[in-house]
């Protein structure tokens, strides 16, 4: 698994008690799975179907670093599931894993199509803009 993506927790990440607030930290796992879903794929037109059970695991606090992990565990002919894990750089510990998260391939008029991958791609292939 590859952790992409570092966030330093500031003061507006918080919740009222002062440490990460989970809803924060969901917008961050689905905008960086459905990047690598959209590079994965070579379509910005992905989105989010489902995500599976969330185990918060332990917290992260302000000042803290933070770091994202997402690798593809299946290619379906038009979804692509992964899983991610996030961890705290500074104490070490996992903040959070979600087993799976689908994500569904469109057209231009947001039907589900065919992607034809079949594997993780390591080397960036260019992305398709769609629309008219
Ligand atoms: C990044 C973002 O923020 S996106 C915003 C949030 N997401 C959205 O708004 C999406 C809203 N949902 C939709 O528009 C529709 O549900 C669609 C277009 C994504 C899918 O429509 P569906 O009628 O379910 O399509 P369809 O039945 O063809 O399934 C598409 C794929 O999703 C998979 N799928 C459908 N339901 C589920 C589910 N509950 N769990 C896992 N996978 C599922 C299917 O197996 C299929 O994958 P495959 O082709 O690889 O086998």
């Amino acid at each position: 698994m590859n952790f992409h993506t570092r966030k330093w927790i500031k003061p507006e990440d918080l919740n009222p008690n002062g440490s990460l607030f989970g809803g924060t930290l969901l917008r961050w796992i689905d905008e960086e799975a459905v990047i690598y879903a959209i590079v994965q794929l070579g379509n910005p037109k992905v989105v989010t179907k489902y995500i599976s059970e969330i185990n918060f695991v332990s917290s992260a606090q302000q000042g803290d670093i933070i770091e994202m992990g997402i690798e593809a565990t299946n290619f379906g002919r038009t979804s692509i599931t992964m899983r991610c894990e996030v961890r705290n750089k500074i104490t070490r510990k996992t903040i959070l894993s979600i087993d799976k998260l689908v994500f569904v391939n469109l057209d231009e008029d947001g039907t589900p199509v065919p992607h034809h991958k079949t594997e993780i791609t390591y080397a960036y292939m260019g992305i398709e803009k769609t629309g008219k």
